[in-house]
């Protein structure tokens, strides 16, 4: 009986191995699957850790989240190559705004992520199950992007209790996920933060993923993920006329750093066009 089981185990699984081989929408599709089922079964898992160890909602179980996102990227084979750590050392708070590729993202983003430092995160991810938790526990700010009055009384008493709380703030400035290889244009919302709690900007910048991952041709193999930390752009003394400067400053910056990391000549053309990832 046992060894029909075994068999039968053994048979579905070269299976699934040769289909995979054979095409890339199954191939993307079950390694999509799997990394959903990973995030939702390791969420509950480090829920009750967290509920544990921490007993609620704090920015303290990030270091739980994060030591257990970092073990994904075996799973995937995908590998990073960091710079510029050194960047976050900053004495107090900080704006950190990196870009957004898709939702693979979170392991770059644990990667690195520091001690003390929260996501802001559309209000939509509460809903996803485990993965909806423990993003509640890890002490996610969750924003209503369908309403930008709402948004921004968020933002604004953000800037108050970070510097009261001396915590780091994670935003991706394009404000949705997008695979271009390129930069969507930065909503403000980061660096009206920035300004109003006078605290540095710190750009994260992700090589592109277009040549291991690409949700439209069904792409998704091993591959190295470059990161860079840069240095902080300072904002004391900056008053909200300077908004607009400052979102323009860091977004040529991390442009200029993405198409280098992605080895791509600055003024060319995308390497994939208007595709928006859906996963
Ligand atoms: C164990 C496994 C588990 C795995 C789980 C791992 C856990 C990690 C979780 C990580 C979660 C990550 C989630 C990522 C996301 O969800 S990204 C999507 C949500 N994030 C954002 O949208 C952030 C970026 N957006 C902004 O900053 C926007 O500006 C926003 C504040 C949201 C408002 O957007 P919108 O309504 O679209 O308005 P505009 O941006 O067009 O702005 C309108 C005008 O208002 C001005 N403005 C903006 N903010 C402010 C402010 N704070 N104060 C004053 N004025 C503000 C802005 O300048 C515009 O005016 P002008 O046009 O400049 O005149
Ligand atoms: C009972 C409900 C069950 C729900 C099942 C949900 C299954 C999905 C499970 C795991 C997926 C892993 C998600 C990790 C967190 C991803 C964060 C993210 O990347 O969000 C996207 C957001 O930045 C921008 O969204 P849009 O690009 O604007 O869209």
């Amino acid at each position: 009986m046992e060894l029909g089981w075994l068999l039968w185990g053994t048979a579905v699984l070269l299976l699934l191995h040769v289909l995979m081989e054979l095409s890339p929408t199954v191939n993307f599709a079950l390694r999509i699957g799997f990394y959903c089922v990973l995030c939702l079964v390791c969420s509950a898992l480090a829920a009750v850790a967290c509920l544990l160890v921490n007993g609620g909602r704090t920015v303290k179980n990030m270091r739980i989240i994060r030591a257990v996102v970092r073990t994904f990227k075996y799973f995937f084979g995908l590998r990073f190559e960091v710079k510029g750590l050194e960047n976050f050392k900053v004495e107090g708070p900080a704006i950190i705004v990196s870009n957004h590729q898709s939702v693979l993202d979170m392991m770059g983003l644990m990667e690195v992520l520091p001690d003390n430092c929260v996501q802001v995160g559309k209000k939509e991810l509460m809903y996803m199950g485990s993965v909806g938790l423990i993003i509640y526990l890890g002490g996610v700010i969750f924003i209503n992007r369908k309403s930008t009055s709402s948004a921004k009384m968020v933002m604004s008493e953000v800037a108050k209790t970070m510097v009261a709380e001396n915590v780091k703030v994670w935003v991706y400035p394009e404000g949705t996920r997008n695979c271009t290889g390129d930069l969507l244009p930065f909503k403000k919302g980061a660096f009206h933060l920035a300004i109003q709690a006078q605290v540095p900007v710190i750009p994260v910048v992700y090589s592109s993923f277009t040549s291991f991952y690409n949700p439209k041709t069904k792409l998704f193999t091993s591959g190295k993920i470059k990161v860079e930390v840069l240095p902080p752009i300072e904002t004391k003394g900056l008053t909200p006329d300077d908004v607009t400067d400052l979102t323009d400053r860091c977004f040529s910056t991390m442009r200029e750093t993405l198409f280098r990391l992605s080895g791509r000549p600055s003024q060319g053309a995308p390497l994939c066009f208007g595709v928006m990832d859906q996963l």
